[in-house]
């Protein structure tokens, strides 16, 4: 189902477990900064609105999306990390360069979350241009960070 068809923003509160003792990692990619800073808003909001303790969330930068994965191993293999949230942009440029680091982010994590077994949430927009971009980090589609912030929670709940 399409952004379009279902906001990203809009999700149930219910069955939402206690979290205020659960420890989060934010891994931020730098590339396209308007939109992270946004998503990461989005999920850092969406976290304590849900009970988490802003003092169990812990931000990380990277300088690009393929940088995720790194970034995500190293934040899931620290014992007190509950759950891992990655949030990038990757807008299509004039080459397949879109197409590797896609791909490369979408294996990437899929491997941390399975080597940690730990929630490793792909929190990535992949889009044709930053308005797409935009509209789903804030904007019409609402908040791919506040999808992923749910996201973590309700798989600690799993
Ligand atoms: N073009 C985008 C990139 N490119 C940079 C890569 O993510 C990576 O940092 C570089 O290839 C060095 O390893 N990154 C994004 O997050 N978004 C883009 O649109
Ligand atoms: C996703 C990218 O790496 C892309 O923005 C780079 O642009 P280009 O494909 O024009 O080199």
């Amino acid at each position: 189902m399409a952004s379009s068809q279902k906001n990203l923003s809009d999700y149930s509160s219910k069955n939402i477990q206690d979290i205020s003792n659960k420890k989060f990692a934010i891994v931020v990619s730098e590339w396209n900064d308007e939109v992270t800073e946004a998503l990461y808003s989005g999920a850092y909001e969406t976290l304590i609105n849900n009970g988490a303790d802003r003092n169990n969330i812990i931000r990380k930068n990277v300088p690009g999306s393929f940088e995720l994965t790194l970034g995500a191993h190293w934040m899931a293999a620290e014992e007190d990390i509950d759950a891992v949230i990655c949030l990038g942009c990757v807008i299509q440029g004039e080459t397949r360069h879109f197409d590797f680091i896609c791909d490369a982010v979408a294996q990437g994590i899929t491997h941390v979350n399975l080597k940690f077994a730990k929630p490793v949430i792909f929190g990535v927009l992949t889009t044709d241009n930053q308005k797409q971009a935009l509209d789903r980090a804030g904007g019409k589609h609402g908040n791919k960070g506040d999808e992923a912030a749910i996201t973590a929670i309700k798989m600690l709940g799993f």
